[in-house]
């Protein structure tokens, strides 16, 4: 048996959990950055989406000001902090002060590490700790200047126990983990609070790309207790609970949502 679904957030938390608050969501148009952003209108946060291709940026903004409040689609390369900074005047001049930063954006393809090219390991290193430290830092700093938010980074459990096969991958979330605690340490005196949620595998068009079914089945059968892969949806309470005042003093923390995948495997 598989663990169960994981509920619609709106049949978990109050629709106006977040209420009057300003999330900005990297990577917000396809896979788990979209499910959240989603998910942040439905609680009633102004939503802004941010990556490369407006492509499927737009939608997702037409389904946010579907419920209700408002949005904002802009593109950025996460990897040039001039473009980062760009994306944040952009974000407050359309839907004005942001008070959550979700650090989605992300980037990996399966590859040995002595076949690795010097350009391989920086895009991927690159979009991942390079641009979450861009948005971290920028955005940041207009939270510590508005006294306060939130900053919800995605991780990975790649970055816990080793990353076969994904050594950029695994080394830039390492990175990421380490980034939220110092800005933990450094800005909760501001009223800004930082941490990580590390998905296991969840089945997004991005993950499956790079892994493929066939791998798919083998690391459910092999690497999860859940018996399943992760849904974006699974992604959604932990993220939403950690953007939201229950969360007030959880600061610098790492939450796995992986099925039990980071569990030693069951010898029978
Ligand atoms: C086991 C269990 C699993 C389990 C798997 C579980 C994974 C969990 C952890 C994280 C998962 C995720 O992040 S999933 C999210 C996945 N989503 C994405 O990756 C979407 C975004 N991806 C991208 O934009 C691209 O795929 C990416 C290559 C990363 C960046 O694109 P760019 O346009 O910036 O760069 P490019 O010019 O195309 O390529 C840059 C360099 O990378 C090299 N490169 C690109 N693909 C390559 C490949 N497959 N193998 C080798 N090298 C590659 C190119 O040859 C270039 O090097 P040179 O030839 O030397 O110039
Ligand atoms: N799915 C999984 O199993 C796991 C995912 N994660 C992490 O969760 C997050 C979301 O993953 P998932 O939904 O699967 O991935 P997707 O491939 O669906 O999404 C990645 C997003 O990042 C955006 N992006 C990529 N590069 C850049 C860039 N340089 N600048 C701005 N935006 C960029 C892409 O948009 P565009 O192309 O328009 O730029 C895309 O929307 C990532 O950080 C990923 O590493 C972690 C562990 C496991």
């Amino acid at each position: 048996m598989s663990l169960p679904e994981t509920p619609p957030s709106m049949e978990l938390f109050a629709p106006d959990l977040l209420a009057g608050e300003t999330a900005l969501v990297t990577g917000g148009g396809t896979g788990i950055g979209k499910e959240l952003a989603l998910a942040y209108a439905d609680h009633g946060a102004n939503v802004a989406i941010a990556s490369r291709s407006m492509d499927h940026l737009e939608p997702v903004a037409e389904a946010i000001e579907d419920r209700g409040v408002e949005a904002c689609a802009t593109t950025v390369d996460v990897r040039d902090r001039d473009d980062v900074e760009a994306m944040l005047e952009t974000v407050l001049a359309e839907v004005g002060d942001v008070s959550i930063l979700v650090n989605n954006a992300g980037a990996n393809f399966l590859c040995p590490a002595e076949e690795l090219s010097a350009n391989g390991w920086r895009s991927v290193v690159g979009t991942i700790l390079d641009g979450t430290a861009n948005c971290t830092f920028t955005v940041g700093e207009h939270l510590i200047d508005r006294g306060g938010g939130a900053i919800v980074s995605m991780g990975a459990t790649n970055s816990v126990r080793g990353a076969p096969y994904h050594a950029h991958s695994g080394a830039g979330k390492a990175g990421v983990h380490n980034l939220m605690q110092t800005v933990a340490a450094e800005w909760a005196r501001h009223g800004v609070r930082a941490n990580t949620v590390a998905p296991g595998v969840i089945r997004t068009e991005g993950v499956m790309d790079v892994m493929g079914e066939t791998v798919a089945e083998q690391v459910i059968d092999e690497d999860l207790a859940a018996d399943r892969l992760g849904t974006p949806a699974d992604c959604v309470p932990v993220t939403l609970f950690l953007s939201s005042p229950a969360a007030a003093y959880v600061t610098g923390a790492y939450y796995a949502v992986d099925g039990g995948q980071l569990l030693a495997p069951t010898p029978m």
